[in-house]
């Protein structure tokens, strides 16, 4: 203290002051507030710091009304961010018109709100009380914007936890109901003060809620559309089953058919090698001498054969695998029964009946 009272000598600082500031150590020695609070908790790890907060801050923030019913997890995460602050009797705690960037919790004391002219007292708060909240909730249709409403000075000394805006909007964006309830308790003193424009209120609240009707339309619309693209992936699947399954059957009949029973399979022959794109080359044969020679064998393996009674009767020379195979699709693709119908009934038959080819189907 002697040294306190010697830098105030030093500074030239007038009585008056000199005894505010000599009476404020007074109160904080008395009422065994640390000096250096933060200074002490700083060196602590944050989980003695944090533990400590609580201990000390807890109660008061336990009486706040609008943190009553709230999540303990809140009243936890505000205590580790709240600041105590003592402010001497008739000291001005904020002005109105100031811009807020703070609210305050009253821990002890007592303290007025109060008109421009000073005298007027519009409420009188004590421990557990809030105040200060108004100007930095942003709340919609505020006529003073994020300025302070009114005049608050402490009646005697008072000790008040300050809670920062940022560290407020922080803890507020993980509970809603708190937020929800501190907004409320605003826009009620607002109304009260005359300080709401209620038609600015009104539209933003409607807004909001086509802005939600909105995103649940939108939230529907896509599960809608989820449950579609399903249904339509398991039919493209079940789809892509049976299509295998009976290209594997054709494929294994026309092996079957053609070249075990066939010596004179264009698949046997040297006069039908394999191109290595497609597995197959234009026949050097008319398709109808190939064709006369495979029902040859067939006849001689097993009887003579029914054709289609619509199949051509040859094509030209110059027709390539593809136009065979579209052209023995167009005659009936289920005709696999029949070396006829020529080993490429489908458009996926344009490669040859190869294991590895099978696998890839
Ligand atoms: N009529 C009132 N009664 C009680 N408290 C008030 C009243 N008007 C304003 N306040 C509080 O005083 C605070 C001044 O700063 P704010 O506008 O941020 O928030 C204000 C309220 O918390």
């Amino acid at each position: 203290m002697d040294g306190v009272k010697q830098y105030m000598e030093f500074r030239k600082v007038s009585k008056d002051l000199e005894n505010r500031v000599i009476k404020w150590f007074d109160y904080l020695w008395s009422n065994k507030q640390s000096l250096d609070e933060e200074g002490v908790l700083k060196s602590l790890p944050d989980k003695l710091k944090a533990e400590i907060a609580i201990h000390v801050h807890l109660d008061t923030l336990k009486q706040v009304r609008i943190f009553q019913d709230c999540e303990p997890g809140l009243l936890v995460e505000l205590v580790l961010k709240l600041k105590l602050q003592v402010f001497s009797p008739g000291d001005f705690v904020c002005r109105k018109g100031d811009v807020g960037k703070e609210m305050y919790i009253v821990k002890r004391g007592k303290l007025s709100v109060v008109a421009d002219d000073g005298k007027t007292v519009y409420a009188t708060l004590g421990a557990g009380s809030v105040f200060g909240e108004v100007s930095i909730l942003n709340i919609v249709g505020n006529k003073t914007g994020n300025r302070r409403t009114a005049n608050v000075r402490s009646v005697g000394y008072s000790d008040l936890f300050c809670l920062s805006k940022d560290d407020l909007w922080d803890a507020l964006t993980e509970y809603p109901d708190a937020k929800k309830s501190l907004m409320e308790r605003g826009r009620q003193l607002l109304m009260k003060d005359g300080l709401l424009d209620e038609e600015a209120l009104k539209a933003a609240q409607e807004q909001q809620e086509t802005m939600t009707d909105k995103i649940s339309r939108f939230e529907t619309s896509i599960d809608t559309l989820n449950t579609r693209l399903a249904r339509l992936l398991a039919e493209y699947s079940s789809a892509q089953q049976k299509l295998k399954q009976r290209l594997t059957k054709i494929e294994r009949r026309l092996d079957f058919d053609c070249d075990v029973t066939n010596p004179a399979s264009p698949r046997l022959s040297p006069y039908f090698p394999l191109s290595p794109r497609t597995g197959m080359t234009p026949s050097p044969f008319p398709l109808s001498a190939t064709r006369a020679r495979r029902k040859d064998a067939l006849f001689v393996a097993s009887g003579p054969p029914q054709p289609p009674d619509d199949e051509p009767q040859s094509l030209p020379p110059s027709a390539t695998p593809a136009t065979r195979a579209n052209t023995s699709a167009s005659h009936g693709s289920e005709a696999t029964a029949q070396c006829s119908s020529l080993p490429l009934a489908t458009p996926t038959l344009l490669v040859p009946p190869s294991p590895s080819r099978r696998d890839t189907i």
